[in-house]
């Protein structure tokens, strides 16, 4: 069964919707692991590492003089729990965009994910992304995916940094004036209730994404119109 949506910005969830959950799970968190020990110690000067190492401690309770290893101990058991901490998502981001660069990584999406973008980008819609991974690791998963270089698609990236948390209300009103949208233009992609329930409450349009064998394909959208891909959704491109 198909989904009408009208929308003339579609912003887009992307673990649990574009890509499986085991593609940041598994295969981003499995190369950021190792790596995290080393970059914290060959970037400590840089300002950005620096403040998110702070930020660790603080979270955590651990001592300004803590080592790495308390540090990189900590992270782990942020990505352990999937915990989406911002100086986490931050320290991943350098990561993973170092990794992109060198083409050790590339984004698979769900088979539906790529031809739907490219049609409602065609037909006029704005494409926006909402992640709790940092907007630095957006943009490098989108430069080299197994569909090539997606980056030209979106028009805005938002994360917990320039937008705020996704369950969060003021959140999605910070996007809307960030994109220079009123809240009836926007449509709001996600495999997450919780996060769709914060859009609505922004007055946004909202689809969930129910994906066969993801984490939340089981769960109570509630009100919320859901879909099992993209492949279901009648995008009427508004104004
Ligand atoms: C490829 S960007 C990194 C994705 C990520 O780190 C993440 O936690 C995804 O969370 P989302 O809010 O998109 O479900
Ligand atoms: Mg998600």
């Amino acid at each position: 069964m198909s989904v009408q949506v009208a929308a003339r910005w579609v912003v887009l969830d992307i673990e649990g919707t574009l890509t499986a959950t085991s593609q940041v799970h598994v295969v981003l968190y499995d190369y950021a692991r190792p790596r995290l020990g080393p970059w914290i110690d060959e970037h400590g000067e840089d300002p950005v590492v620096a403040e998110a190492v702070a930020q660790v401690k603080a979270e955590a309770g651990l001592e300004a003089q803590a080592g790495t290893d308390a540090v990189v101990a900590v992270l782990h058991s942020w990505m352990d729990a999937d915990r989406k901490a911002t100086p986490l998502k931050t320290l991943q981001g350098l990561i993973w965009s170092e990794g992109y660069a060198r083409g050790e990584l590339t984004t698979d999406y769900f088979p539906d994910v790529v031809p739907a973008l490219r049609d409602w980008r065609a037909r006029g819609a704005r494409l926006a992304v909402f992640s709790s991974g940092s907007v630095a690791a957006q943009v490098a998963s989108f430069s080299n995916t197994t569909s090539g270089d997606l980056r030209g698609l979106f028009a805005g990236h938002f994360d917990t940094v320039n937008a705020g948390p996704k369950r969060e209300r003021p959140s999605y009103e910070a996007i809307a004036g960030q994109l220079g949208a009123g809240a009836g233009q926007i449509a709001f992609f996600s495999d997450v209730p919780a996060e769709l329930d914060a859009a609505a409450a922004a007055g946004w349009r909202t689809v969930g994404v129910a994906r066969a064998g993801e984490p939340f394909a089981e769960a109570d959208f509630g009100a919320h119109p859901v879909v099992s891909g993209f492949d279901e959704v009648e995008l009427e491109v508004i104004a």
